[in-house]
């Protein structure tokens, strides 16, 4: 059934029920990392009390029910997506780990001299250092898409920018920091129009769009768990079928070969030739749980919900001298970044924590953004599906008494 609640919905979520400094927790730091609903929770523990099992290969009850949840949770992941086969759905540790695996496998083997990766400057640091490593490797070159005033990718430059040497192009579909939606498939489609690739970094996007990486048509996709209400060291890389196939392995180990031997060694097959070692079987366990209960959710409803949560606190951000949002994105999710003149980001923040309401200051791990818009940091407030306007109203509580701490 599918049913949208906010209030009703923070019942599932044990996590919240809680005071911090002796005030009820206000949650707004989703960006960062969403909390964690009892299903996902029941799921991976009762993986570890009933099922808990080295994974492929055993030959032993509890070695096949481990086996099974854990291939039905690459399963349930590949239809969340709508990829072609579960085999193009790679475990990896997060979003980070999926993009250093694109550019060191794929980046190695398809970059030289004279190549250029495209990175927008809206970009998280894991979409933009994993390409300045793998290019001073092989003499390729990153180079910056600008960013508008409003805090959108400029188009206009991106297509300036685009030639048959650009060979990858790297954006997110969100930006963490800014909550800008960006227009990735007409992105993807002006990248492929050169020959380019496109590695979408969609850690922000699932919990606020279905994702369809055939309808999307990006050659890669990446997100983290621990954004979709799901455990943290479990995430997802996805490719097109002939990406992977010819790209070679990430890093070496047991179940990614075929056969060892001192002569030389052959690789075993999709998804295993990227995932060397004993994989994160509960995180993946977990991940599937947390997309069942996704699923559960109304979408449709929860952006609008999420909608009006935005402009209830732009309407509350329009009331307070020397608040500045930062960026206004023509398309934005549940993400407000904002200054407070007179008042540092990091005494904001804590101040805020005093009142127990929780927001995250500092750079977001964007710090070319940061420096576009001149700012070492700002102060971010990012909503999820169990997010209120009464919570809405409590951080402007709390940015007001700040306000009053600083005159
Ligand atoms: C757009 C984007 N890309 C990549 C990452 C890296 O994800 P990870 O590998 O799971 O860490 C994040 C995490 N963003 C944040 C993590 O903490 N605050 C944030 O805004 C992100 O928001």
């Amino acid at each position: 059934s599918v049913r949208f609640d906010p209030a009703g919905l923070r019942a599932d979520f044990p996590i919240l029920d809680q005071q911090v400094n002796g005030r009820d927790l206000v949650y707004l730091d989703n960006a960062a990392t969403t909390q964690k609903p009892e299903s996902v929770i029941a799921a991976i523990d009762g993986y570890y009390r009933a099922d808990n099992s080295n994974v492929h290969r055993g030959a032993h009850a509890l070695a096949d029910r481990a086996t099974v949840a854990f291939e039905a949770a690459r399963e349930r992941v590949s239809g969340f997506i709508n990829s072609p086969l579960a085999k193009q759905v790679i475990w990896t540790r997060g979003t980070t780990e999926s993009i250093n695996l694109v550019a060191q496998s794929w980046g190695r083997q398809n970059l030289g001299p004279g190549d250029k990766v495209l990175v927008s400057v809206l970009e998280h640091h894991a979409n933009i250092v994993p390409w300045q490593l793998i290019c001073a490797e092989t003499g390729a070159e990153v180079v910056p898409i600008p960013v508008t005033d409003a805090g959108d990718i400029d188009l206009e430059a991106f297509h300036q920018l685009l030639d048959d040497r650009v060979k990858l192009v790297a954006v997110n579909q969100v930006s963490n920091a800014l909550g800008t939606v960006n227009p990735v498939r007409r992105i993807i489609d002006s990248a492929h129009a050169v020959g380019a690739r496109v590695m979408l970094d969609g850690a922000q996007a699932v919990t606020h769009f279905a994702i369809d990486v055939q309808a999307l048509d990006c050659d890669f996709y990446a997100f983290s768990g621990h954004k979709l209400f799901g455990p943290t060291g479990i995430g997802v890389l996805w490719g097109k079928e002939e990406l992977l196939d010819a790209m070679p392995p990430f890093m070496g180990g047991g179940e990614m070969i075929d056969v060892v031997s001192f002569s030389g060694t052959t690789f075993n097959t999709l998804p295993f030739k990227f995932e060397a070692g004993t994989p994160n079987i509960a995180g993946a366990i977990g991940l599937a749980a947390a997309i069942e209960y996704f699923a559960s959710i109304d979408l449709e409803a929860a952006s609008v919900h999420e909608q009006m949560l935005l402009q209830h606190t732009l309407d509350l951000a329009g009331g307070i001298d020397g608040l500045r949002r930062i960026g206004q994105p023509r398309e934005s999710v549940g993400i407000f970044s904002f200054v407070l003149d007179g008042v540092p980001a990091s005494d904001l923040g804590m101040l805020l924590d005093q009142q127990g309401i929780a927001v995250r200051t500092g750079h977001h791990c964007t710090q070319p953004l940061m420096a576009r818009f001149g700012l070492s940091g700002t102060v971010r407030a990012s909503y999820s599906i169990y997010n209120t306007t009464e919570d809405v109203d409590r951080l402007f509580e709390g940015i007001k008494k700040a306000q009053r701490l600083f005159a």
